[in-house]
């Protein structure tokens, strides 16, 4: 039996991941973390990790990036793995994620579907190919109730496609304090907010006479939130301190 303790468990996400878990013979919910009290749970709700009484197997974490502090403590002094999906971190947090990955297991990533993860790839290889002759464009579109902007799978898909371009982009988000045409050398991420999008990403590879469009859209939010209890399952099993990744976690799963 896996326990699971669930951070942000009032919240969109974590009512979802809740639902995942209690249909799973193998997990148990331990406890819950949340800014309000118990709300409607069958597991206890702390307000800080700090008051987290018998221990965890592993935490997964949606909530806020003001929740990480707690967090990381959890994962420095008492040893217990992360499953961190919130979005929206301080370059200093992210530093302060791979001090705490010393001492125990952290796995993060912006967007816990495996679609993203095969969607990087493709993004690698299109930008090997035609990067440097095609101008790469990202739009994102979320939900009215996302306070991040861009969102981190954009950041991802950007880095993925950094990573294999001939040159060293900048990343531009705002294309209207200035009056230039587009330098070849940037990536531009724009955000769209609206309704109830669950999450959408499209990476354009715009060239002279023809347009190559690759798009991820998620369907609902159980794509993220089963991802992040698989997540919670390969790091349950055993691993040692260090950042793991979509990556590590598909690389290490048997083909169906
Ligand atoms: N990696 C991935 O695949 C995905 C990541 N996300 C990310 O997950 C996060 C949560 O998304 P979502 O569920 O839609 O957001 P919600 O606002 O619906 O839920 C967040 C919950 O966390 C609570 N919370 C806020 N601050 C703290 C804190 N300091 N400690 C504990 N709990 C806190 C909120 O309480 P209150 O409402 O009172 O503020 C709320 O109940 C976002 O960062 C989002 O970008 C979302 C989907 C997929
Ligand atoms: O806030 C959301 O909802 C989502 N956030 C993630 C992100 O910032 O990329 C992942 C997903 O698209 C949903």
């Amino acid at each position: 039996m896996i326990r699971i303790a669930i951070s942000g468990c009032n919240g969109h996400m974590g009512r979802v991941v809740e639902e995942i878990c209690l249909a799973d013979p193998e997990i148990s919910i331990v406890a819950g973390f949340d800014l309000l009290g118990n709300g409607d749970h069958d597991f206890p709700v702390y307000s800080s990790p700090a008051e987290l009484k018998d221990g965890a197997d592993v935490v997964i974490d949606f909530s806020s990036p003001a929740a990480l502090k707690g967090l990381l403590e959890l994962a420095r002094t008492r040893r217990i793995p992360l499953v961190l999906a919130t979005t929206g971190y301080s370059a200093e947090q992210l530093a302060a994620v791979d001090e705490a990955a010393r001492s125990a297991p952290i796995f993060r990533s912006g967007n816990m579907s495996l679609g993203i993860n095969l969607l990087l790839e493709l993004v690698k290889r299109a930008a090997a190919v035609l990067g440097g002759d095609y101008d790469v464009e990202i739009v994102e579109r979320h939900h009215h109730r996302k306070v991040d902007a861009p969102s981190g799978t954009a950041l991802m898909l950007a880095d993925a496609a950094a990573e294999a371009l001939p040159y060293r982009p900048e990343y531009v988000y705002d294309r209207q304090s200035v009056r230039k045409p587009r330098d070849p050398r940037e990536i531009g991420i724009s955000s769209v907010r609206g309704g109830t999008i669950v999450g959408d990403h499209e990476v354009i590879f715009a060239g002279r006479d023809e347009v190559i469009e690759l798009r991820h859209s998620a369907q609902s939010r159980e794509v993220f939130a089963s991802g992040a209890v698989r997540a919670a399952k390969f790091l349950a099993g055993v691993r040692s301190p260090g950042i793991y990744s979509m990556a590590d976690l598909v690389a290490a799963t048997k083909p169906l």
